[in-house]
């Protein structure tokens, strides 16, 4: 509701994905206003990814996009790969949790980096090398003239991530998505790489998308926290709601579940069963046959629905209650 009054730089509205019958996203509705920095948390397989994907138009056929995704009032979806092309880069730009697979091996990170600058600002290579140099310095890269000639290889896995942002923001997007960033990571490098995106943020003015598993992560990057669940947003919230006042269960079972946010190992309450089948379709809650709540009000406050409707998740609505309250 706070963010009613900014204009709204992203603005996403029952954006849907499928991969032929089977549909994996479903109704997201999300708005990032300039500069703002939104996490989107869920399990494996819960369509983050391929949200942001389908932000950045890189939903491929036999994938299909529904809904719309407005960046700065013009809609994306259904655009050609040319027009996205001119939106990627300036407009919205995104870094993936492996940093292997975003950089050329055959290439110099210097070539990479200054390639983006003669090819899309049509900039000579001797202002393009200055510029890279000063990318590299703004991502922590030490001496980065004399690193302009090397290989990915020969970069740690955390410098190697630190080259990937300094491509996406070549061209100083108005939106970063970061997917997964600092999975591959291990925890010190990822401390490195989080702060690096929030000082980045913070100098730039640049809005984050940042997709990730990891409840500490997303508590140290994020003003506002999405919660997904099977391909849809079961939760949303500024990180004190969430972390403070989870309201719907499957957040609690997250939050009890998570390493950081209990006291003692002891604590930890892992989320029983798995998620559903991707091809399952819900009338309600897609959590109800992993969550206590429905249990109870099933054993209950309405034993005999137990017999009236067999399938359990149509019995919980309490994540749409939540989603459109
Ligand atoms: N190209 C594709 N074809 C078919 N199904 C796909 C494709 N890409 C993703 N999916 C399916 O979409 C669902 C959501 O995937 P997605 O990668 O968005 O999950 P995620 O929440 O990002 O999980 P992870 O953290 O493991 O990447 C998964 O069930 C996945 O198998």
């Amino acid at each position: 509701m706070m963010h009613a009054l900014k204009p709204s730089l992203l603005s996403i509205s029952g954006l849907g994905v499928r991969f032929g019958p089977t549909q994996v996203v479903r109704g997201i509705d999300l708005t990032i206003a300039p500069g703002e920095s939104v996490a989107v948390l869920g399990e494996s397989g819960s369509g983050k990814s391929v949200t942001g994907k389908a932000v950045m138009g890189l939903i491929n056929p036999p994938g299909r996009v529904e809904g719309s995704v407005r960046f700065e009032g013009e809609e994306l979806v259904g655009r050609s790969e040319a027009d996205m092309k001119a939106v990627r880069g300036p407009g919205i730009a995104m870094v993936f949790q492996d940093s292997l697979d975003a950089l050329n091996p055959v290439y110099s990170v210097g070539d990479q980096i200054m390639e983006i600058l003669t090819v899309r600002l049509g900039w000579s290579r001797h202002q393009a090398r200055s510029e890279a140099i000063r990318l590299m310095e703004q991502v922590g890269i030490s001496q980065p003239e004399n690193r302009l000639k090397d290989y990915p290889h020969q970069f740690s896995g955390g410098m190697r991530q630190r080259i990937c942002i300094a491509m996406a923001i070549a061209l100083k997007p108005k939106l970063l998505i970061a997917d997964e960033p600092t999975t591959a990571l291990d925890v010190t490098v990822q401390a490195g790489i989080l702060n690096l995106i929030n000082r980045l943020r913070a100098d730039t003015g640049m809005a984050l998308l940042f997709v990730t598993h990891d409840l500490a992560v997303a508590r140290r990057v994020a003003h506002s926290l999405i919660i997904m669940y099977a391909g849809r947003i079961v939760e949303r919230g500024t990180v004190d709601d969430i972390f403070v006042r989870p309201a719907h269960p499957y957040t609690r079972a997250l939050l009890a579940s998570n390493p950081g946010s209990v006291r003692h190992w002891s604590q930890l309450q892992p989320i029983s069963g798995s998620p559903p089948d991707k091809a399952a379709r819900f009338a309600g809650c897609a959590f109800a046959p992993r969550c206590p709540r429905a249990e109870a009000r099933c054993t209950d406050e309405a034993p005999e629905l137990r017999r009236i409707l067999p399938n359990r998740e149509s019995r919980c609505h309490f994540a749409e209650e939540i989603a459109h309250a």
